[in-house]
């Protein structure tokens, strides 16, 4: 059921950017985990714990991912939800990971809505009444959306957690707000951890991965800018990576402060764009309500 491909993905708690408490405290929780299999039995619990990575596209959930398995030496299952037929085969699937292994449910927003359907593939979404093959392959999509929130619920509180042991079960999302907080309560999803925007901190961490600068005189500047402008890490890192032999630390740094600026500039004008909508909206709304007065 499961295909085999070695895993190979150089991420590590090193290489991770990210605040520095916060890599500690998971990094501890991860090796308090693989080494209390004495204490999940003691208190009765199976030696699973949940992880929920959420936060917006670039800022390194599956970085994190892979950083956990290279850490523990874990295997990874990387489970794609709409291509699961139903809750039988979620069951099947699952029953056949093994130990020391992290199973990754990845954006499970986009697998499940909250009424426990999963949502249609976004082709599925067009406008297909005119177009049979379309309705045929939606027709033929639909029987297949037979995995349900509560399948996956069940899942999780049930026969996973009674077979087998040592296994890790993380979900990722860019949009928490729209999950099921039934889905990730404590003591399903144990560990909420939110991946965000570059901040310092993490910068520092690129610089030195990047360009082995521990400091430098601009970093003062990005510093600043990066309080004031959001920028995702996989941006910051594409800006300080090299792209010619010629190019040193100082140009890597100063290309991230023109892209800084240039994202600090866009910001500014997407508020001033909703603004001039907004206006223009209430001014609309005024013009009709006058002439409802007439
Ligand atoms: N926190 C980070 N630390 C180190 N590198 C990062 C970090 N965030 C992003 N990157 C860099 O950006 C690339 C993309 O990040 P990654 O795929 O981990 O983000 P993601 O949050 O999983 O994105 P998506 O939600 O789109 O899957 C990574 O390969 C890595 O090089």
């Amino acid at each position: 059921m499961w295909s085999h491909i070695m895993f190979e993905h150089p991420s590590t708690f090193d290489t991770l950017a990210m605040d520095p408490n916060k890599k500690k405290e998971i990094l501890n929780d991860l090796l308090t985990f693989s080494k209390s299999k004495d204490y999940y039995k003691k208190v009765g619990k199976s030696w699973k714990r949940g992880y929920l990575l959420y936060g917006p596209p670039g800022t390194g959930k599956s970085s994190m991912i892979a950083a956990m398995a290279n850490l523990l030496d874990y295997d990874i299952y990387d489970l794609e939800l709409t291509s699961v037929n139903d809750n039988t085969d979620l069951r099947k699937l699952l029953i056949d990971t093994s130990s020391k292994s992290i199973i990754v449910i990845e954006d499970i927003d986009c697998s499940l809505d909250l009424t426990g359907q999963r949502k249609k593939k976004k082709e599925d979404k067009k406008p297909d009444q005119k177009d049979p093959i379309r309705k045929k392959e939606k027709d033929k999509n639909k029987k297949k959306t037979e995995v349900t929130l509560s399948g996956l619920l069940n899942f999780i509180d049930g026969l996973w957690s009674a077979c087998g042991s040592e296994r890790l079960i993380i979900f990722t999302t860019n949009h928490v707000e729209k999950l099921d907080p039934a889905l990730i309560r404590r003591g399903r999803m144990d560990k909420h951890i939110e991946m965000s925007y570059c901040c310092f901190e993490t910068f520092k961490v690129l610089a030195k991965n990047y360009l082995d600068l521990e400091s430098h005189d601009l970093f003062a500047t990005i510093d600043r800018m990066l309080e004031e402008t959001r920028m995702t890490p996989a941006d910051v890192a594409e800006c300080l990576m090299p792209k010619s032999a010629e190019e040193d630390a100082e140009s890597c740094l100063n290309e991230l402060i023109k892209s800084l600026e240039n994202a600090k500039e866009e910001a500014r004008l997407k508020v001033v764009e909703s603004e001039d909508n907004g206006g223009q909206k209430v001014q609309e709304c005024d013009e009709s309500s006058d002439s409802e007065d007439d």
